[in-house]
């Protein structure tokens, strides 16, 4: 541990005199950092600190690295302040709210708003200071080495609450104690959309999908489907953290197409058991999971398909595939080879796969516009710093109207995309489960279709205003290479765009007035 120094203050001909290698102080902010001891492992090379020896190095440290680099090296060099001096720079503290425009929804930048209460207030507090202390100061490190999240942060997300507000409002919600101290009661489809925003938050692709988002769309299942007894024992290892679920559906030859998918499930002839044989690929957090909510089929044709609860069992062998996010998010290929799984375990009826799919269609893509969007405003946030902060051509970015035109072009964008999520969470608050299938089909697919869009355009923009930042994993441009690596991943999984916009339009037709003419 880092012990604190007793701070001095210092007069800047004092700091001018540590110019050298002997003794190398640098100022950034008003605090005086003796660097010396530090130059020869200094990432970005000794000269560039000699450069600046006993003199203000805030502009060119600004403008070359992240805070987080000050916030948790700098302890260790601080030893004073320039005597009189004030920091004018803010440091970041655990749950803060950001005020760097557009860098979060408007109503927690002092709109006013129809959808959310004080309760939301707190939730989102609680969750982001929860996510800041507790989450994020090993993610960073976890995504680059490819670790998926380990069982203590997954107990840890399960006491604080964490895992059921992603689930939404319902009976799993009974008796828990919730972020905020939020109740059960008063829990609503706004307070699980700022649970996702929270999470998508750390702008880390891998490691934020590793924290659960298997067990959003592959709990579900078992949520609606499980028997009684098997529902309480799962729903309950997985919430609280002891174990994990991801959903098994596609195949190397059945990704959209979920009808032209391949594992069997036969029957034993004592009708006790089901032994499963087949693949799956691309499955989110499969690597690390103990329940696989499995599309299998039962039968021929569209009746054919059928939802098993399946353990992880002699014959379940899972392997990473090298996709172009981080192994953090434990994407797996999957193979059964007669893999035993009892009857009691079937979800739903048999031959009827297709509707336990279905059921949770339109929370999985709400849940992926919730995250993205989330994900684009950071983007936006570090953009809107980068410009700030980054001189070229003697000023800073943002006063070239290119980079503002492109700023502008990014929020417009996605500040339609979140009004729009913010409408249909509205109805989500109020429509049954069963109204919102019918009636949210249409107007969900197309919002997916249009954030999924809208990422691409924003991940363009960001690119050229970050440079060559933009395509390096660590420093400055870290989020936005982050982002434009992987936003990809929305716009084909939980329904390509393609198959979005056939949807979008199929299921409005469904309502279109039979005797409506020109
Ligand atoms: C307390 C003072 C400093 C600390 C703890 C520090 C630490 C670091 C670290 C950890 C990195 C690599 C991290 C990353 O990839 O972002 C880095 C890179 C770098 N640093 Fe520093 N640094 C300090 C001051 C400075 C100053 C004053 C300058 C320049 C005048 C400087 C110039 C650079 C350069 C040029 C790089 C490479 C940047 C790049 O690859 O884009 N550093 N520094």
């Amino acid at each position: 541990m880092v012990q604190k120094k007793e701070l001095k203050e210092f007069t800047k001909e004092e700091v001018a005199s540590h110019n050298s290698a002997d003794s190398l102080w640098i100022v950034i902010d008003g605090v005086v950092y003796d660097v010396t001891a530090f130059a020869d492992m200094h990432p970005g090379g000794v000269t560039v600190l000699l450069d600046v020896a006993g003199k203000d190095a805030t502009q060119e440290f600004y403008g070359l690295h992240r805070q987080s680099v000050l916030s948790r090296m700098g302890p260790r060099y601080e030893i004073g302040r320039i005597a009189g001096s004030k920091s004018k720079i803010t440091m970041a503290k655990p749950g803060d709210i950001s005020r760097v425009p557009y860098a979060e929804p408007s109503a927690w930048q002092g709109f006013y708003s129809p959808y959310y209460n004080e309760s939301h207030h707190r939730f989102r507090a609680a969750v982001r200071k929860f996510m800041d202390e507790e989450i994020v100061p090993d993610s960073v490190q976890a995504e680059e080495a490819g670790q998926t999240a380990d069982l203590e942060t997954f107990e840890k997300m399960g006491a604080f609450g964490l895992l059921a507000c992603r689930l939404g409002p319902g009976p799993h919600l009974a008796g828990r104690s919730l972020p905020g101290g939020i109740k059960p009661e008063e829990f609503d489809y706004f307070h699980e959309m700022i649970a996702h925003e929270e999470v998508a938050g750390i702008g880390l692709p891998g490691y934020q999908d590793s924290i659960a988002t298997g067990m959003v769309i592959g709990l579900p299942p078992v949520m609606h489907f499980a028997r009684k007894e098997i529902k309480e024992r799962v729903v309950n290892e997985v919430l609280s953290g002891k174990k994990r679920i991801c959903l098994a559906i596609t195949e190397a030859c059945a990704g959209s197409d979920v009808a032209g998918l391949r594992t069997t499930a036969k029957k034993t002839a004592d009708g006790k058991y089901y032994i499963v044989n087949g693949t799956k690929k691309w499955i989110t957090n499969g690597a690390h999971c103990d329940y696989f909510s499995t599309a299998v089929r039962t039968g021929e044709g569209h009746g054919g398909i059928s939802m098993l609860l399946i353990e992880r069992s002699e014959g379940l062998e899972t392997k990473a595939i090298k996709t172009s996010y981080s192994a953090a998010a434990g994407t797996a290929y999957i193979t059964f080879e007669n893999v035993k799984v009892p009857v009691e375990n079937l979800l739903g009826k048999e031959g009827s796969g297709f509707l336990t799919i279905a059921h949770n269609f339109n929370h999985e893509r709400w849940f992926i516009v919730a995250g993205v969007t989330r994900a684009m405003r950071l983007v936006s946030e570090e953009c809107f710093k980068w410009a700030n902060q980054r001189l070229v051509f003697g000023k800073p970015l943002i006063e070239q109207p290119v980079i503002r035109q492109k700023l502008a072009h990014m929020v417009a964008e996605i500040e339609s995309v979140h009004a729009w999520l913010e409408i249909l969470t509205y109805q989500m608050t109020k429509m049954s489960y069963q109204e919102q299938n019918v009636k949210l089909a249409s107007p969900i697919s197309l919002l997916k279709l249009r954030c999924t869009r809208v990422a691409t355009k924003v991940s363009d923009e960001a690119c050229q205003i970050f440079g060559g930042r933009a395509i390096t994993k660590t420093g400055m441009g870290r989020v936005i290479e982050g982002f434009q690596r992987t936003f990809k991943f929305a716009s084909i999984l939980g329904g390509s765009e393609e198959i979005m916009a056939d949807l979008g339009v199929r299921m409005a037709m469904r309502a279109f007035p039979k005797n409506a003419r020109l």
